[in-house]
């Protein structure tokens, strides 16, 4: 792709006093879904509070659609223009779902009662909870609370989307829904979608971003990342000491990823086999030679 990226960002570092959360990371996002993964404490959710200009980074910049949120005036536009699901976000249990929708735009400065109200019926038709609007949070299903923050993220038709770890705790019917609700929201704008699962990324993005202790150890196609593992994955009856991690399957045997010994019996790759070589920091340097 040729376009202009809607986020352009490097050296971006990030200290909490130790070692640091975010180690001088460089990321370009473009149209569509980008996937985020990495194990706990990568360094996932520091990124995506940089970027939604949360947490100003110790050194490094970015822009947003061109806009520098290192001053006042572009912090202000950057904000205007992205949309931001935390890991948590905090319902008021009572509210119904239009109604905590139409608090958060008003807190968005959506000055205009009636404009604002159809902004607010737009969002939760796009993530298809018109019929459920006047329900309250608190009987709401799981994955209906989710689509009810991430219609509260699309107010406004933001450029840039932040999606931190939404399919937590939905179950596979109410995950599919989700994944459907974000490709669709992802045609037309820049979504970043930190996640744990493999399958998330496989369904569902374009891109891929894989962060490990504070650094992007892999940045490419789901295509790619699964290509890096072909050829590295085999079976084995016994756990074999030689991989860099092996698990034993639903068939008793075990499927190991690294550097297989001659003659292996070797396996097809998943994205999720790719992943964990890339996190792995040797694997990440014959990567890079
Ligand atoms: N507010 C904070 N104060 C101190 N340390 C923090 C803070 N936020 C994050 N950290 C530390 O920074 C590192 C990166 O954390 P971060 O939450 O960004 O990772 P993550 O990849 O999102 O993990 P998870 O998947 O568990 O959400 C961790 O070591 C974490 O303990």
């Amino acid at each position: 792709m040729t376009t202009r990226p809607t986020v352009s960002g490097s050296g971006l570092t990030v200290r909490y006093g130790g070692s640091p959360a975010l180690d001088n990371v460089s990321v370009r996002l473009q149209e569509g879904v980008t996937g985020l993964l990495g194990p706990n404490g990568a360094g996932k959710t520091t990124l995506l509070r940089v970027l939604a200009t949360a947490v100003p980074p110790d050194r490094g910049a970015f822009t947003v659609l061109g806009h520098d949120p290192g001053t006042g005036a572009g912090r202000q536009e950057v904000r205007r223009r992205l949309g931001y699901l935390p890991q948590n976000p905090g319902f008021h249990p009572d509210f119904t779902a239009f109604a905590f929708v139409d608090y958060v735009a008003i807190l968005k400065e959506f000055a205009d009662r009636s404009a604002r109200h159809r902004e607010v019926r737009r969002v939760l038709d796009a993530v298809n909870l018109s019929e459920v609007r006047g329900k309250r949070i608190k009987r709401l299903s799981g994955g209906m609370r989710q689509r009810v923050a991430l219609a509260a993220a699309l107010l406004g038709d933001p450029g840039l989307l932040l999606l931190d770890e939404p399919t937590v705790g939905l179950d596979p019917e109410q995950r599919m829904q989700f994944r459907e609700v974000i490709a669709e929201a992802g045609r037309h704008r820049t979504v970043l979608l930190s996640t744990h699962q493999t399958e998330d990324v496989a369904m569902l993005c374009q891109r891929v971003i894989v962060m490990a202790q504070g650094h992007v150890r892999f940045e490419g196609t789901p295509a790619e990342l699964t290509a890096r593992a072909a050829g590295r994955v085999w079976s084995s009856t016994e756990r074999d000491p030689q991989a860099r991690a092996g698990w034993r399957t639903g068939l008793g045997t075990f499927r190991n990823v690294g550097d297989p010994p001659q003659g292996a019996d070797l396996l097809e790759p998943t994205l999720e086999d790719g992943y964990l070589l890339a996190l792995d920091a040797q694997s990440v340097e014959a990567m890079s030679a």
